[in-house]
């Protein structure tokens, strides 16, 4: 028998940790693991928010039935249907069959569309509210602050937010569920990861769904993934992550994302770096694109306001690892950022053109000179890369 936590009076924590799969989404790498976080009302009638992956239905189903205490289950709430969060839910219905599972109309066409479940589904509008008895929900739609189906729900009695993934992070819960129970500190970085990887894209709905909750006084915020946000400051903390990372603010610092074969292209970066800290600036990260997993490069660009991209000429076009690169900050529309780059060639440069064209297509404001190298540092080249990391540390330090 699995026993559910119990959070408060009423509310149960029934998720699940994840500490085998290596890549969330297959893309970005868990060396903290992740959770998957499920909750239940317990009242007149019975409310489980969201489900957890598939592969840990088992656990979920045990924890839920012992929750339940023979309770009927009535409502499942699905905030989001991404499959780790609704992976269960084919199973849970099997179990549930009189379950009234309660979304939005595009939640709806999810719920047939992945698990073929048509009947027993309970379509709200936007801030339609469902009383539970003591417990009163009321539905927020907050399309794009992921998938389209996204929203929050309220609980109006004791002020808790059931977020989706806004607000989450990755990292498992071990042991300590709530902010209480555990050092906050740990998790942020993560967070930070979580959102530039997961939700980056979406800064201006998560904007606008930050606008449509502000006026809620919010005692517990229980996101899809990580703890529970129940101590007012780290409330205040959370929400202000989220608020500066989906406005694209950046702190003081520079990310200097290069790809480098023998080393030239390398050279070029660290000289900038070195110009970067003379200057002051303190906050410098150098990301060589072939060893660090591009997750973490991202995490880094979403922090700093500087960023400076280098890379080889490789078969006429840009180092493959850079290109990647590219393509995930303009996937994410990255914007406010003071961009400036670098590039090497031995018979044809084409890096530095393929960079310049991307510079194009973002709004980010270009300092300095770009550099380009022929095959290796000459001091002619040098200046030039002293003078472009001198030129971005001024840009910077205009802002202080
Ligand atoms: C597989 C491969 C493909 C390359 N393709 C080009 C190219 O198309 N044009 C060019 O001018 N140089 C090309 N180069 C040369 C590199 O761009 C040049 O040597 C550069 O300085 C390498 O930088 P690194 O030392 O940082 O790896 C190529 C090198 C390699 C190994």
């Amino acid at each position: 028998m699995l026993k559910p936590i119990q959070i408060k009076e009423d509310l149960y924590y029934i998720g699940v940790n994840d500490r085998t799969k290596a890549l969330f989404e297959n893309l970005w790498p868990l060396p903290k693991g992740v959770s998957y976080n499920s909750y239940l009302i317990v009242d007149q009638k019975t409310a489980l928010f969201d489900t957890v992956d598939i592969c840990y239905s088992d656990i979920f189903l045990q924890k839920l039935e012992t929750a339940l205490d023979g309770k009927e289950l009535n409502y499942l709430v699905i905030n989001h249907m991404e499959p780790d969060h609704s992976g269960s839910l084919r199973l849970l219905k099997t179990k549930y069959p009189n379950i009234q599972i309660v979304g939005n109309k595009r939640t709806a066409d999810m719920v047939s569309g992945f698990y073929g479940i048509t009947d027993g589904v309970l379509v709200i509008e936007d801030g339609e509210q469902l009383s539970l008895g003591k417990h009163n929900l009321v539905f927020y739609l907050t399309p794009m602050v992921h998938w389209p189906e996204t929203m929050m729900t309220y609980e109006t009695t004791e002020k808790m937010i059931f977020s989706g993934d806004a607000f989450g992070t990755f990292g498992t819960l071990d042991g300590g569920i709530t902010d209480k129970q555990l050092h906050p500190e740990r998790y942020y970085d993560e967070m930070v990861r979580y959102y530039s990887n997961v939700v980056g894209k979406f800064g201006s709905p998560v904007q606008k769904a930050l606008q449509k909750l502000g006026h809620l006084e919010i005692n517990y915020i229980c996101s899809t993934h990580g703890p529970i946000w129940t101590i007012p400051e780290q409330i205040s903390k959370v929400i202000s992550i989220y608020d500066k990372l989906s406005k694209y603010e950046g702190d003081e610092g520079v990310v200097i994302a290069y790809g480098s074969m023998y080393g030239n292209t390398e050279q070029m970066a660290e000289t900038i770096a070195l110009e970067l800290a003379q200057q002051g600036i303190k906050e410098i990260i150098l990301h060589n694109t072939s060893k660090r997993s591009h997750s973490y490069i991202i995490r880094d660009i979403f922090k700093y306001k500087g960023l400076i991209i280098g890379s080889p000429t490789y078969n006429n076009k840009l180092f493959p690892e850079v290109a990647t690169l590219l393509a995930k900050i303009e996937e994410r529309d990255m914007k406010n950022r003071y961009f400036s780059y670098f590039g090497s060639y031995t018979w044809a440069g084409a890096a530095i053109k393929r960079i310049a064209q991307f510079a194009e297509s973002t709004n980010f404001e270009i300092i300095g000179t770009p550099v380009e190298m022929k095959q290796s540092m000459s001091l002619e080249t040098y200046d030039a890369c002293i003078a472009l990391g001198k030129t971005m540390a001024d840009r910077l330090i205009q802002d202080r």
